[in-house]
């Protein structure tokens, strides 16, 4: 037996070698490998107010699906470190809202992670920032999470792309981006369709800035939900949103205009158009206003044409909330009052803000005269739901701030028991 087996030193060490790579490749493979739940290759992150980022961010990793790339879509609320350093390649599209600020759901994100530092060299990525030039910072949440990759050594794969009011130009940019990393053709989510105007009455005869109440009709009702938006699209191919004040059950789209001047929007639904006409419209999910997280009390405050977007959720719910609704005046503004009155509500207080008497009081007014009794409604899990203008929004949410804390404040924010539709 002894004399079959080699003495060569050398040939031993070889087949030693051969076993040893043999050994440690089955280990390797053997060897459980963890994978970040809802990692990819591509990472397709968005962060979106009104929802325009959140629809170009899914439409972007249908794309890329549809090129057989691994792709993952998640809100910039669920982008952790982890799922950054998982991805090869990503992309971000977010949009800017208040004052140069993150959307809701960006936050967090900004709060945290942005803050900190990251090793992301060997990842590509880029960013489509959404804006309007209206607004003096333009793309600022889109250019800082942009400077932030790059400062943590991700490589840019193009300049951040700024799109000013959806502007196609920039847009087409972004789809030459994806087609480039090999993304396919994908379909859109909800395309336009020809909405007939049914029926158009002015709410506030003598109020300053006409309100209008306009109702349209399909021949094929899509459904909705509370918090969804109707996006018209005007003859110079602009586009506008609106919060739907009805649900699928009323067999109409319920609007409430207000006439802007100069507003492509408003112009075109409050002026251009009259009965029997029809315009490009769509809806639109808004998931940032759907109904909140939890089944605590609910708050709703509103103003002015803002009681659409709560108008839906009233009806929608089993239970009864409180609503603390603003209006100008109690008879020049009061037909939204009047509708406010005819809803289902626990509670509901009104706050006028030019009254005849000129003791005038805004929703936030309101909120802060009533703040103990504001605590004790929504306890530890209540849930908040703001409609209205920007400014009216930034006064509530000082007010509810005062009132319950940041602490509650950015929980409730974090966990989706906080939605605003401001505008
Ligand atoms: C209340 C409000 C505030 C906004 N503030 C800014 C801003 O500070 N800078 C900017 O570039 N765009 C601003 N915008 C424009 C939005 O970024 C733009 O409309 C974008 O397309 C919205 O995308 P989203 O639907 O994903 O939120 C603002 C829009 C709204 C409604």
């Amino acid at each position: 037996m002894t004399e079959l087996m080699t003495q060569d030193t050398e040939r031993w060490l070889w087949a030693w070698g051969a076993m040893a790579f043999f050994v440690l490749t089955c280990l390797w493979s053997l060897w459980p490998r963890t994978k970040i739940a809802g990692s990819a290759d591509y990472l397709v992150l968005f962060a979106s107010q009104t929802g325009q980022a959140e629809e170009i961010a899914r439409h972007s990793h249908a794309q890329l699906v549809a090129g057989g790339r691994d792709a993952v879509v998640v809100s910039l609320r669920d982008a952790g470190a982890d799922r950054l350093s998982a991805a090869k390649v990503i992309l971000v599209v977010a949009s800017t809202t208040g004052d140069g600020d993150a959307p809701d759901e960006g936050v967090g994100f900004e709060r945290g992670l942005l803050c900190k530092t990251l090793d992301l060299a060997n990842r590509r990525f880029a960013v489509l920032a959404l804006g309007d030039r209206k607004y003096d910072r333009f793309c600022a949440f889109g250019r800082r999470i942009f400077d932030w990759l790059e400062a943590n050594k991700a490589h840019a794969l193009v300049p951040c792309i700024e799109v000013d009011d959806l502007d196609a130009v920039a847009l087409k940019q972004w789809d030459d981006l994806l087609h480039g990393l090999g993304a396919g053709d994908a379909a859109d989510e909800a395309v336009f369709a020809p909405w007939r105007l049914a029926s158009r009455g002015r709410l506030n005869p003598q109020g300053e800035q006409p309100l209008y109440r306009l109702r349209l009709t399909a021949d094929v009702l899509p459904n909705w939900q509370a918090g969804d938006l109707a996006e018209i699209l005007t003859a110079d191919g602009h586009r506008r949103d609106y919060s739907l004040a009805s649900l699928p059950d009323e067999g109409h789209v319920e609007l409430y205009v207000r006439s802007v001047e100069g507003g492509p929007g408003s112009t075109l639904l409050t002026q251009t158009l009259t009965v029997g006409d029809t315009v490009p419209l769509r809806i639109k999910a808004h998931r940032n206003f759907h109904a909140p997280e939890g089944d605590g009390p609910v708050l709703m405050v509103a103003a002015g044409s803002g009681l659409a977007g709560l108008r839906a959720h009233i009806r929608q719910t089993k239970t009864p909330g409180w609503l603390v609704y603003g209006e100008r005046h109690p008879v020049r503004d009061g037909a939204l009052c009047t509708e406010a009155k005819s809803l289902p509500l626990k509670r509901l207080d009104l706050a006028y803000s030019q009254p005849d008497d000129g003791d005038g009081q805004y929703v936030q007014d309101l909120l802060a005269a009533h703040g103990a009794e504001v605590r004790d409604w929504l306890g530890g899990n209540g849930a908040l739901l703001v409609c209205g203008g920007l400014a009216m929004g930034q006064g509530v949410d000082a007010a509810l701030r005062a009132i319950l804390g940041d602490a509650w404040i950015e929980a409730a924010l974090a966990a989706g028991r906080y939605r605003r539709d401001l505008y």
